[in-house]
């Protein structure tokens, strides 16, 4: 099977500072200032090309950080992930210029993937259709909704037909009839096996599109699997999870970030 995403023990540390001074000193000084935290650390998973990968898990778990890296938007701190084809991410308002239109959002996206001119005004037609935008499409990306970005996010990365669609919880904010559309377009794509990872705190959306699942918890792998295996547990752990008590969960915290202190000191 022909790979589409490796992830090698990908860490992502960020560093956090009490206030700017902590934050300048840090920058100009040779000593270390800041607590450093780390978004993810040590994962790793592999994508075979077609496969449909959801990433779960709670809030702050990590999703979003892997998606960003996997699409090129940030860097990780060590590891490795190699991408076979070209990745698109969906996000709210991911990679839009607030300050631009809608219109030449699409034309600045298209041209940073290497599109040419003439590209772009046959494939612009058919985005601005998809998005629904209307005359909005020439009015500046600022003045939209959550909802509206995400049409626009939605609708180029849909047209331009990327390698990879990494679909961040864009389904999560707009109106039920647009979600509806775009299921339809990831149904389409699903069944022309284009390789997809599909974030969400829907699991009744993760179980009806994914072939696999990806399980984050503070930026470990709790697991990886067959949505069919992975996500009753994961159902499983969430129920328990809401009975627990603030101690309780303090004490869950304490434990996993145990664990992941143990992770980074055997890797570094
Ligand atoms: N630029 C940053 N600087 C510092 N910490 C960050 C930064 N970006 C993310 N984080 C932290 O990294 C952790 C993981 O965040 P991330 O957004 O990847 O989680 P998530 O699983 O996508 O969460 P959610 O479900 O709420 O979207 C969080 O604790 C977040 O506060």
């Amino acid at each position: 099977m022909e790979k589409a995403i490796i992830a090698k023990n990908v860490t992502k540390k960020y560093k956090l500072y009490k206030n700017m001074k902590e934050r300048l000193l840090d920058l100009i000084t040779p000593l270390s200032y800041g607590e450093d935290f780390y978004a993810l650390a040590n994962v790793s998973f592999e994508a075979e090309k077609g496969d449909v990968i959801g990433f779960i898990g709670v809030n702050g778990s990590g999703k979003s950080t892997l998606s960003n890296i996997i699409a090129g938007i940030v860097p990780e701190t060590s590891g490795t992930v190699q991408v076979n084809g070209e990745a698109s991410l969906i996000a709210v308002s991911a990679g839009l210029k607030n300050d631009l239109t809608g219109r030449d959002n699409i034309e600045l996206k298209c041209l940073m993937l290497g599109f040419s001119k003439e590209e772009i005004k046959r494939l612009e037609p058919d985005i601005i259709e998809f998005s629904e935008l209307g005359k909005f499409i020439d009015q500046p990306v600022k003045s939209y909704s959550s909802g509206m970005k995400s049409r626009l996010g939605f609708a180029i990365s849909v047209t331009i037909n990327p390698d990879i669609l990494i679909i961040d919880e864009a389904l999560s904010v707009g109106d039920k009839a647009f979600a509806e559309k775009c299921l339809e377009k990831m149904r389409e794509f699903k069944k022309r096996g284009k390789t997809m990872i599909f974030v969400s705190h829907s699991t009744g959306q993760v179980k009806e599109f994914c072939d696999k699942v990806l399980w984050l918890e503070y930026g470990m792998v709790k697991d990886f699997g067959p949505v069919s295996e992975v996500v009753p547990k994961y159902e499983a752990f969430i129920k328990q999870w809401r009975k627990m008590s603030a101690e309780e969960r303090k004490a869950y915290q304490e434990a996993a970030l145990q664990k992941q202190r143990e992770i980074l000191a055997q890797v570094h």
